[in-house]
């Protein structure tokens, strides 16, 4: 699913009305009609709802919804914020229209009014700014943002389009917004929506489809995509009839450290879960009875030292793919061992954990990282490699200017895992849930990101495929056992549950 800037949405709205049979007016009458159906379906008719409503289009959309409410018996009241001078032929066509047939529902709050006390159980509805924010609130309209964030704590908000005073494809951080616990959004989900930062503002959002045009959704560009089984589904590639171990790739694991055999245990089950051809394991010679008895079908060797520092062995070019990082430390010699491996494999590697980390300490060798490379940082992790950013929208812009500049794939781990790639494109993932914020959830990623790449998919879809997986298989572990109970191991054992479901 494509997201689109609000200048975008603009556009795809013109040439809806252009293209299509349908008025302005009317495309509001069926994104209020859309919102009414869902408000109708979560809240009984008994419920008194307050709409506040702005002078634009979004306000529009709350004087709609005001009426189509009423016509269903609810109990709704709109109250029309006087924050600019002049309204939108279509929120003034709205008002005639409510005022026509419910002229007692409509009220105008002057702008030296604040919202009057609210009986405990009101519904209310925020139509006050959508995509149509031009600058930051301030003044008398803050006020009253102010005073929604407050009746958050006591009373029930939806957001139509977004949560006002949000700015859709940018920052809102320090400037007034509305919390909402629901934002009804209009055909695709908007930038803002996916920052962390935001997290607590929108509540959950449902994307209601409005019928704009399939036309200029599909021609038009757009570095931002949601990442959805569909896409999914079309990227994985179901297995020959014909095929042997070697057919799906050799591997090497470069994983653990005395004391973080865990992380190297979780990797190579997750790697061979995920559909490697065959494994190696690279651990220091504390660990190689360890990884025999815990992961049988892996192969070891082992580093005569108790970290990685005699380097990861002569002829690593036999493997398909490397995945290295999970446990290893940061030794100097692991650091050193590295960067001889930068210059000896030349092909797309998986970095996570302490390479990641031994990047960031050691300065340009993230230069020397082969392209196509996969990096998989947590937020921590992203700042030590790429600086402090200000905000979210910054911190986006920093990670795809790396992925293009280094020519690497590189995601930010986090609810809605950014991933960035050398093509300026930016992928969103939604599956995964807070269960998986648990040690050991990122070790099973780089192993399964390890796998696809031994299998042969190319480094963007195998980012795209395993961040879905992993997240699906920490989805399904939540559903069975609870977010709270679930560990890194069972995210490994339902991926098979997972795989299946490409398979339908
Ligand atoms: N295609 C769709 O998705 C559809 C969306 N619809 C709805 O329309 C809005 C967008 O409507 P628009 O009229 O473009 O914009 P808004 O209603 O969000 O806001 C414009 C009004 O707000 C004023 N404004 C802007 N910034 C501020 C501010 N910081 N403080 C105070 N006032 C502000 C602006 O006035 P000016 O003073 O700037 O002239 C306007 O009065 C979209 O979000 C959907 O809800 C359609 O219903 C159907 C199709
Ligand atoms: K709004």
């Amino acid at each position: 699913m494509k997201i689109f800037t609000a200048q975008q949405i603009r556009e795809a709205d013109a040439y809806t009305i252009q293209h299509l049979p349908i008025s302005s007016l009317d495309l509001m009458e069926r994104a209020a009609g859309a919102c009414t159906s869902w408000i109708c379906k979560y809240f009984a008719p008994e419920t008194p709802v307050y709409i506040y409503c702005g002078m634009g289009n979004n306000g529009g959309d709350g004087l709609a919804i005001t009426r189509l409410l009423r016509n269903r018996d609810y109990n709704a009241h709109a109250f029309v914020l006087h924050h600019s001078e002049k309204a939108t032929a279509d929120h003034v066509a709205n008002r005639e229209a409510l005022l026509q047939k419910y002229p007692h529902a409509l009220h105008d709050l002057p702008n030296t009014t604040s919202i009057p006390a609210l009986p405990a159980d009101v519904l209310i509805i925020d139509a006050i700014l959508g995509t149509g924010l031009s600058r930051p609130v301030e003044g008398w309209l803050a006020g009253i943002i102010q005073q929604l964030q407050t009746l958050h704590a006591t009373h029930t908000i939806i957001s139509i389009d977004l949560p006002s005073g949000m700015q859709a494809d940018s920052s809102s951080v320090n400037t007034p917004v509305v919390k909402a616990h629901h934002t009804l959004s209009f055909e695709c989900y908007k930038l803002a929506f996916l920052f962390p930062e935001n997290a607590g503002i929108t509540g959950e959002v449902h994307i209601l489809p409005i019928g704009l045009h399939p036309d200029y959704i599909q021609q038009t560009p757009t570095p931002f995509q949601i990442s959805e089984e569909s896409l999914i589904k079309s990227i994985y590639k179901p297995r020959s009839p014909f095929a042997h171990k070697g057919t799906y790739g050799h591997a090497l694991l470069i994983a653990g450290s005395e004391g973080k055999m865990g992380a190297a245990i979780l990797s190579a089950q997750s790697c061979l879960r995920a559909g490697v051809g065959l494994l190696t394991c690279h651990v220091p010679k504390c660990g190689y009875t360890i990884i025999q008895i815990a992961v049988p079908p892996a192969m070891c060797i082992v580093d005569d030292q108790y970290d990685h520092s005699s380097g990861f062995q002569t002829d690593v070019s036999k493997y398909k793919v490397i995945g290295i990082g999970p446990g290893i430390g940061t030794a100097a010699g692991t650091a050193w061992a590295m960067e001889r491996l930068f210059e000896q494999y030349r092909q797309p590697m998986v970095l996570d954990a302490d390479a990641l980390n031994i990047l960031a300490t050691t300065p340009g060798l993230i230069d020397k990282v082969p392209a196509g490379s996969l990096l998989t940082p947590h937020p921590k992790e992203f700042e030590r490699l790429f600086g402090k950013t200000a905000n979210n929208r910054e911190q986006l812009q920093v990670l795809s200017h790396n992925a293009i500049e280094k020519r690497l794939c590189i995601l930010l781990k986090g609810r809605y895992t950014a991933m960035a790639f050398p093509d300026g494109n930016i992928f969103f993932n939604t599956t995964g849930n807070p269960g998986m914020a648990t040690g050991g959830s990122g070790d099973v990623l780089t192993g399964i990101l390890t796998a696809l790449l031994a299998q042969g998919y190319s480094s963007k879809d195998a980012m795209l495929m395993g961040v879905y997986m992993h997240g699906m298989a920490g989805d399904y572990a939540a559903e069975t056992l609870s977010q709270e109970a679930m560990t890194a191991n069972d995210i490994i054992d339902y991926l098979g549950k997972s795989f299946l479901r490409l398979h339908r």
